[in-house]
């Protein structure tokens, strides 16, 4: 996965133009230090930043040596990740969430810091004893608004206040969250309005814990209460990786369509300008503070009817006609900003989302997709309507988010595994231009009111996040923090040669190859190819621990994004739809002939890894060849029939496989590895967390007895506590613990190094 897949998407201009505020509370957080680097408990801008102190099992570890050296396992809890930076309405300052393990406490700890636009040291402006992330400018420059759960208030948005002396985060009900018009006098956002007030019943079985009471028509009942404590279901979404077990409904299903309310600036007043039985979504106000574009239902649809109509299709056996068709779920409306009945701007084919007004009002642009399997293109309509234009015309590549700045529309992209800020031909006739681009990935673009100050995050495989600042056309660029300046001394990271080549079809992959660490011209090196999960993700021109851990272990590290990655078209990601397995395959296989007969790669001493469908390709490939010396398969999916019974995700292979087993046995038998699993010689170690509902743990479970059952050597690691995104979010200490393991058991049977005398 490339590091960047947790992160929030960059600070839209409605958000610029709407800062997030809630309910007036009292103020209760802890300080809201204002800190110089170094200074205080949460660490400096160059400073490891892991808490120290305390009885904890990293104490009894001894301190890592200075570098020059190699990654050590422990490094991984010194590198800062820099995330959602914004800009202030002047240009003058970028706030910025930084985030670090806290190794001793076996966690994660984000604040926001600050930086001058014109440079100088970033300070800490948010408590080291409390969480805090997502920070946005109010446009009237009064507050600083960031998300936080601290007690004493509701909600999570809290504000530091700017216009005068500060001290504690405080919640104000006066600001609300939602799009302004350009004078910032009031606040457009949805209401989801309260539920209806029941007279309270006596609940039977009030005392149980919510799992196990029976949801709402359900025909079992425990027969004594208090002697069931397991979990009753009735409902097809009853587990969502990453939350658990969802209890049922426990009373009918009732709807309530989300509604349009404003709130003046300085007031606590909120009103409800609609009330309709369909729901409304992303409204955004127009400068002029007149009327109020959003998206809706197509036909404009009670919820409950779409809802019913969504279910009862759900229940229906694939038929090619009626799920390949192009849809039209939704369109673009505008509403008097006080109130009435709504005019849709278009009827547009497909799906609609990012609506944003030109800086003179007279335009709406939109991310639009005409259909699930197409680009999606930055489309521009008249505010009085007409038919929507496409600014990218036949660009092979999608927009991310974009800014209608007032010189134009920017935006970032994935352009493959790197990503840029572009400016759009606003006649849509020229491709767009690379304003900021290189062999990096940038996310989080954020502008300030000018669109004169242009802020992003960026990184590069050998350089984890730093924040720069550039002009608004992308010109002068200057990094700003060096948050990771302690490791970077220590630790070399390891670069990577980017490679292209052609595959079946004559497709052109893009892959990288990572040199071990102590490289040395002449020697031969062990080399593993990496698997990305998805498939319909991507690897990348971004530092990457899992890459950086296994080249520190003195390893070639293979990374491609076969055929089915996102970032090249939408063409290219849906491709393998249907032959998972097939095409994607032979593009890893290609790959790794093209490496294995470099000099400098022991062919003799290669390996295999992923994660999910990564997980997936890497059982596929055990059943296939025998070129691989030791695989790791982790997430893993085995078996896709059973995969679907078990997983929160049905739609992937319902999609991909078109159609549930029953409608395709034939296919999901085909491309599971299980039915093949006898073939397999490959020592294989598993990895899989114990709370995972995405790809859950029965896939590991009958690969590890099948693999035993014929003698190949197999290990697996079950995690506690951890699901999905183990080695993305999990805990510190289970994702390094894993990071070891990797080391280990590639280092065994491809370095021959010993148990236990990897390098921690
Ligand atoms: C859509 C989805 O969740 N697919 C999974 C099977 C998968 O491959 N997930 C990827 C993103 C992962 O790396 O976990």
């Amino acid at each position: 996965m490339h590091p960047f897949l947790d992160l929030p998407m960059h600070v839209s201009a409605q958000w610029r133009r709407a800062p997030y505020a809630l309910a007036l509370l009292a103020c209760a957080a802890p300080a809201a230090l204002i800190a110089q680097p170094g200074r205080g408990g949460g660490g400096g801008a160059g400073g490891a930043g892991a808490a120290a102190g305390g009885a904890s099992p990293s104490n009894a570890l001894p301190a890592l040596p200075k570098g020059p050296r190699a990654m050590m396992l422990r490094d991984w809890y010194r590198v800062a990740n820099l995330s959602n930076p914004a800009v202030s309405p002047d240009g003058k300052r970028i706030a910025v969430t930084v985030t670090r393990a806290v190794e001793a406490d076996n966690r994660r700890h984000s604040e926001i810091w600050v930086v001058n636009a014109a440079g100088g040291e970033p300070q800490r402006w948010t408590s080291p004893s409390t969480e805090s992330s997502n920070p946005r400018w109010s446009a009237d420059g009064k507050y600083l608004f960031f998300t936080s759960q601290r007690a004493g208030g509701t909600g999570n948005t809290w504000a530091i206040r700017l216009d005068q002396p500060s001290g504690e985060a405080i919640q104000v009900g006066d600001y609300p969250n939602g799009s302004m018009p350009s004078d910032g006098s009031f606040a457009v956002f949805t209401d989801a309005g309260r539920p209806a007030p029941t007279a309270p019943s006596p609940d039977p079985f009030g005392q149980m814990q919510p799992m196990a009471r029976p949801p709402f028509e359900a025909i079992t009942r425990p027969s004594v209460s208090a002697r069931f404590d397991g979990r009753h279901v009735v409902d097809m979404s009853y587990k969502v990786n990453g939350v658990g077990f969802v209890p049922g409904r426990r009373v009918a299903r009732t709807w309530r369509p989300t509604q349009i309310a404003r709130q003046p600036i300085g007031d606590t007043t909120k009103k409800v300008i609609t009330s309709t039985a369909y729901s409304h979504r992303g409204p955004v106000v127009s400068p002029d503070g007149k009327w109020i574009a959003f998206t809706a239902d197509s036909r404009l649809r009670p919820d409950s009817v779409v809802d019913r109509e969504r279910d009862s299709l759900a229940t229906l056996p694939y038929n090619k006609v009626r799920d390949e068709a192009e849809r039209n779920d939704a369109d673009i409306y505008i509403i008097d900003a006080n109130g009435g009945t709504p005019r849709k701007l278009t009827d547009w084919m497909g799906a609609e989302s990012q609506i944003t007004w030109s800086p003179d009002g007279k335009q709406i642009a939109f991310i639009g997709r005409p259909g699930r399997t197409k680009n999606s293109n930055i489309y521009v309509v008249d505010a009085a309507g007409g038919t929507p234009r496409a600014l990218l015309g036949n660009w092979q590549y999608e927009p991310g988010n974009f800014d209608w700045l007032p010189g134009g529309i920017q935006f970032t992209a994935e352009i493959g595994g790197r990503s840029a800020v572009l400016r759009a031909d606003m006649s849509g006739k020229s491709l767009p231009t690379e304003l900021v681009s290189g062999r990096r990935q940038l996310r989080g673009a954020s502008y300030d009111e000018s669109g004169k100050t242009l802020a992003y995050v960026a990184t590069s495989m050998n350089k984890p996040t730093e924040l720069f600042v550039a002009s608004g056309d992308g010109t002068g660029e200057r990094q700003l923090t060096n948050f990771n300046k302690d490791v970077n001394a220590d630790v070399v990271w390891s670069d990577a040669e980017r490679i292209t080549y052609k595959s079946v079809g004559n497709l052109e992959i893009e892959g990288w190859l990572m040199k071990p660490y102590g490289y040395e011209a002449g020697k031969k090196y062990p080399m593993v190819i990496y698997i990305h999960g998805g498939p319909h993700s991507s690897y990348g021109e971004g530092w990457f621990d899992e890459f950086q851990n296994l080249a520190a272990q003195g390893m070639f590290v293979l990374f491609t994004n076969p055929r089915g990655s996102s970032g090249y078209g939408a063409p290219f990601t849906y491709s393998t739809r249907g032959r998972w397995g097939m095409e994607d395959y032979q593009d890893l296989m290609k790959a790794v002939d093209i490496v294995s007969v470099r000099a400098d790669v022991d062919s003799t001493k290669m390996g295999a890894t992923g994660g999910s469908y990564g997980g997936f390709m890497t059982t596929w490939m055990a059943t296939k060849t025998t070129r691989f010396k030791a695989i790791e398969t982790d997430r893993t999916i085995t078996d896709w029939t059973y995969w679907y019974g078990s997983s929160d995700a049905q739609g992937l292979t319902e999609f991909e496989f078109y159609g549930k087993p029953w409608d395709n046995q034939k296919l999901y038998d085909e491309l599971s590895p299980i039915r093949y699993v006898n073939k397999v010689k490959t020592p294989m170690l598993i990895v899989q967390s114990e709370e995972d509902h995405r790809t859950p743990m029965g896939s590991a479970e009958i690969w590890f007895m099948s693999l035993k059952k014929q003698g190949v050597p197999v290990e697996l690691i079950r995690y506690p506590r951890s699901n999905h995104d183990l080695s993305r979010t999990g805990e510190p200490w289970l994702l390094v613990d894993r990071l070891g393991r990797l080391r280990q058991w590639f280092g065994y049977w491809l370095q021959g190094v010993q148990p236990g005398a990897v390098a921690n």
